[in-house]
């Protein structure tokens, strides 16, 4: 699977999104990350901004949302224009219903993982998934540094993806930058979330492809890649 790399909005001027969404023309998918006030303890954006940005923007929007009761409100952002739904498990009541739900309302279902959750009770549930985020820092904020202590939990992750054949996204998040990349990328990841490390340089589009540019050196020699 091909490098994605996805610049985190978080990051960005919220009252410039759609100009903001055009910096970062080249990226794969534009990362929205939704906040309650409640999951975490700070509070973002919501279904109307998703609707407008979909609409004033080609990139795709990769939605994160970290809110308590994502089974009632996730698929309001597949309505609202999410390509993606990323749901958080320890916030979803029936995690498989809502990947299927996400799925047949015809957008990508993924799940995320808060760093002190591991993978392992979520094996069976793979097959039911089109991504997997993997926090590597805690969320709720931008600009945090990367958790080095996480990188096993993505090896294993990418083993079980492996093991069972699947064409799943392993994402990682949080504290991604050109001094971390390239040790979530030999670990197993093949989709990263990017802000502070995109919106907080003066050429957000080259950001971009620096990321990109390291990301892919080290898929192109990974041990998983190269068995995939
Ligand atoms: O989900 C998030 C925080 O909860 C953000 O996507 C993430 O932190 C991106 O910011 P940075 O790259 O600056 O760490």
């Amino acid at each position: 699977m091909a490098v994605q790399i996805n610049p985190s909005i978080l990051s960005a001027d919220f009252a410039r999104l759609a100009e903001e969404a055009e910096a970062v023309r080249g990226a794969d998918w534009l990362h929205v990350d939704v906040m309650d006030n409640h999951f975490v303890p700070n509070l973002t954006l919501g279904v109307p901004i998703v609707e407008s940005l979909s609409k004033a923007t080609s990139t795709p929007l990769d939605c994160h949302l970290m809110i308590e009761d994502p089974d009632r409100w996730a698929p309001q952002y597949v309505e609202a224009g999410a390509g993606s739904v990323t749901f958080h498990a320890e916030a979803a009541a029936a995690p498989v219903r809502l990947a299927r739900e996400i799925r047949a309302k015809g957008a990508r279902a993924s799940m995320a993982l808060k760093p002190a959750t591991p993978i392992e009770p979520y094996e069976d549930l793979l097959p039911e998934l089109d991504m997997l985020l993997i926090m590597t820092v805690e969320p709720g904020f931008g600009g945090q540094a990367f958790l080095d202590i996480m990188l096993p939990k993505i090896r294993r992750t990418r083993e079980l993806i492996s093991k069972h054949g699947l064409e799943l996204w392993l994402q990682v998040d949080g504290g991604v930058a050109e001094s971390t990349i390239e040790r979530c990328a030999e670990a197993g990841a093949d989709v990263f979330v990017a802000g502070s490390a995109v919106y907080g340089k003066d050429d957000p589009a080259a950001a971009v492809q620096a990321l990109r540019a390291k990301a892919e050196d080290v898929t192109a020699s990974a041990a998983w890649a190269c068995a995939h």
